[in-house]
């Protein structure tokens, strides 16, 4: 991966790559999609542009694989819903989800997140992309991506094709971005991108309340059923590869165009807010979990204080020790001790209630545990498991090491910064209000697609 950072504006370009055993790589999941191409010319100034030099002359000309940059756009000042890019979808930051894919794709020389906010920039770096601070010009509401691509393209003179990725796309599979590339680097188009089928009957607006309107893409004498016509494909936002060439004309689409077409499933884009919870379900359901095996989980280990309590401990006058704990999360725990899953609670502190608990839900418990992770490693090895069937719920500094060395790993919505960054799955709940019972739900739907993966295998 190529850490260069060129900046003309003097901007600091940070740069940061991110071992590929990281946790937040960890997850495994793949998708299907259906290719097609076509060379229409949409755009006969962009097309005689991009003949004059194609991509693979010069690449023979200089002898230099052209550099392939993804590029995600993740400004700060989204409206609809405050910094999107980096609001925790289904336990990942949205841009992660791109990000993961783009990653485990193999194909980009570069990874990068052009952005103007702080902590887009921190999350960005996290999840091993290098970081280009734009500048706000490019960044307002009314700024175009081209405007910010073009930007991102004069400062980084080494790139020769974009790959630009939206983050508003979850469902995006490393698959697709090969099968694009592949039309980039071996069918020679200019530019590639995604779109989807849909049945969608098209009238004509009318502005004056609708009368008067004319079908515009059927006959209403003749309406075909949905098995007899193939629909239309229609761009779904999910990315857009061209090449320098191209963008530097002002265009994203010209030259030898080819689309990708991603199947409804993976289709997803979140425009407005209440596309948000949709996206999630979906992005559970088709989502790219990363590189690795799914294992189905064995044990899940969590943390009593701050996580399946709030943390507070309340003293009453005769100075007895008073915690509390949600049924939502000790029905969590049941559900998935009745799935097979075997829960162990750990503690730094001995507190008599933590007995009480423990034994109420029926779980093992260690308390007064200095070193968390010794503790974690034994009942690892007593249990014959490997790393990947273990599941670490955690929310301090003291289960850093625990978060990284577990297969599945979650922390609580207000779990401190260090243990959010260690953890692959952040839950949308705060410790003691449910966010247990989220992550046990977690563990459920990744052991369904262990299942469903390994019977995939068989057939
Ligand atoms: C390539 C392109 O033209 N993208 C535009 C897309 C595209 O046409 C549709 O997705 C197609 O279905 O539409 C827009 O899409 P949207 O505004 O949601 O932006 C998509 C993602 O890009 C980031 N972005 C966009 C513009 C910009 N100057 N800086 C950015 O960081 C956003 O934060 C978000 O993560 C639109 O709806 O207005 C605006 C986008 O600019």
């Amino acid at each position: 991966m190529d850490k260069t950072t060129v900046s003309e504006s003097g901007d600091p370009g940070m740069s940061s790559t991110r071992d590929s055993s990281d946790r937040r790589f960890n997850r495994s999941n793949t998708g299907n999609r259906k290719m097609n191409t076509t060379a229409s010319g949409a755009n006969e100034n962009a097309s005689a542009s991009a003949r004059k030099r194609k991509i693979t002359a010069s690449d023979e000309e200089s002898g230099k694989k052209p550099h392939l940059s993804a590029l995600i756009l993740a400004r700060g000042g989204s409206k609809g819903i405050p910094l999107k890019n980096i609001k925790v979808l289904a336990g990942v930051p949205l841009i992660g989800w791109v990000l993961r894919a783009a990653f485990d794709s193999g194909v980009f020389d570069s990874v990068w997140v052009s952005t103007d906010h702080a902590k887009i920039a921190e999350v960005a770096e996290e999840f091993g992309a290098q970081v280009h601070r734009r500048s706000p010009k490019v960044s307002t509401d009314s700024s175009s991506s081209l405007d910010a691509i073009q930007e991102f393209l004069r400062l980084h003179k080494e790139v020769d094709i974009i790959g630009n990725i939206q983050a508003t796309s979850p469902c995006l599979h490393p698959n697709h971005l090969q099968d694009a590339t592949r039309k980039i680097r071996e069918d020679g188009c200019d530019s590639v991108f995604s779109v989807v089928r849909r049945h969608h009957f098209r009238w004509q607006e009318v502005k004056t309340g609708g009368v008067d309107t004319k079908p515009l893409n059927l006959d209403p004498a003749n309406r075909p059923r949905r098995q007899d016509w193939d629909g239309e494909l229609c761009e779904n936002g999910s990315f857009y590869f061209a090449s320098r060439e191209l963008i530097e004309k002002g265009y994203l689409q010209g030259g030898k165009m080819a689309y990708l077409e991603m199947l409804p499933e993976f289709s997803v884009d979140i425009d407005i807010d209440i596309d948000w919870p949709v996206a999630e379900q979906r992005v559970l359901r088709f989502g790219y979990f990363g590189k690795d095996q799914l294992e189905q989980v064995k044990l899940l280990v969590c943390n009593i204080d701050g996580c399946l309590t709030d943390g507070q401990v309340y003293l009453s006058a005769g100075g007895e020790e008073l915690v509390s704990w949600n049924i939502r999360d000790t029905t969590g725990i049941s559900t998935i001790q009745e799935q097979g899953v075997e829960v162990c609670l750990i503690s730094s502190r001995g507190c008599p209630i933590h007995k009480l608990l423990a034994k109420k839900i029926d779980c093992q418990l260690e308390q007064n545990a200095a070193n968390k992770l010794e503790v974690l490693e034994l009942w690892k090895s007593k249990k014959k498991l490997l790393w990947e069937q273990v599941a670490y719920f955690g929310n301090d500094e003291s289960d850093v090491e625990c978060l990284k060395k577990a297969g599945v790993s979650g922390v609580p919505h207000d779990a401190s910064s260090d243990a959010v960054k260690a953890a692959g799955y952040t839950c949308r709940n705060s410790a003691g209000r449910g966010a247990v019972r989220e992550f046990a739900d977690h563990i459920l739907l990744l052991s369904e697609q262990a299942r469903a993966k390994s019977q995939q295998k068989k057939h």
